[in-house]
């Protein structure tokens, strides 16, 4: 039987389309005093959520939910002091708001196949109309953070019945793209 534990609040009561023409807006954190403002000036793509301890998920969610856009897309806008980086060493540094706890963005910098993209929350852009969320990611990984083992086929059932396919880590096109990227700088994939 599905579960009716929490994904996310964005997407409990269906997952609810966004407009192809999507271009950006204004993300904001949760703090009522000085909230930090990032203004994305871009489309946004692979939007999805994401159950890995490293994102950032609104209380009580068990998944976050996650997309990307290109690095050049991104500025900050109002008070960016109170940023920080939560791991330096993390292949995404995300950027969070010292007092709020909310990731605003977080740039791939190092050489990887995301390098050049940033990982943003959707969910805060002050606008509606953004993409939505097409599969979920890193679904095993919620058994890191409490969820109990004996409640993932329900979980599972859940995503499926609101049309996010789960993978254990990311979706097997992202998958081949990062292996492609791999094999090309290794040199096995010559095209
Ligand atoms: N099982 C681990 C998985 C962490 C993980 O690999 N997260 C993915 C999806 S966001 C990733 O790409 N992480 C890179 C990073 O955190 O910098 C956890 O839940 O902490
Ligand atoms: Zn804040
Ligand atoms: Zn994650």
């Amino acid at each position: 039987m599905a579960s009716q534990v929490s994904i996310h609040p964005a997407v409990d009561g269906g997952v609810k389309k966004g407009q192809a023409d999507f271009a950006g807006g204004t993300l904001v954190c949760a703090c009522a005093d000085r909230p930090v403002k990032v203004a994305v000036n871009g489309a946004v793509a692979h939007n999805h959520a994401c159950g890995c301890t490293k994102c950032w998920k609104p209380e009580g969610a068990t998944f976050s939910v996650v997309a990307v856009t290109a690095h050049d897309n991104i500025t900050v806008l109002e008070n960016g002091d109170k940023l920080e980086v939560v791991d330096p060493n993390a292949l995404i540094r995300r950027h969070a708001c010292k007092e709020c706890g909310v990731h605003m963005y977080g740039p791939v910098e190092r050489e990887h196949a995301f390098q050049g993209l940033d990982f943003i929350h959707p969910e805060r852009f002050e606008e509606s109309g953004w993409p939505e969320p097409t599969f979920a990611a890193f679904v095993s990984s919620i058994i890191e953070s409490g969820t109990k083992p004996s409640d993932m086929d329900g979980i599972r059932a859940r995503l499926r019945e609101l049309g996010l396919e789960p993978y254990d880590c990311l979706s097997p096109a992202l998958m081949d793209y990062v292996a492609s990227w791999v094999a090309r700088k290794s040199g096995v994939l010559k095209d």
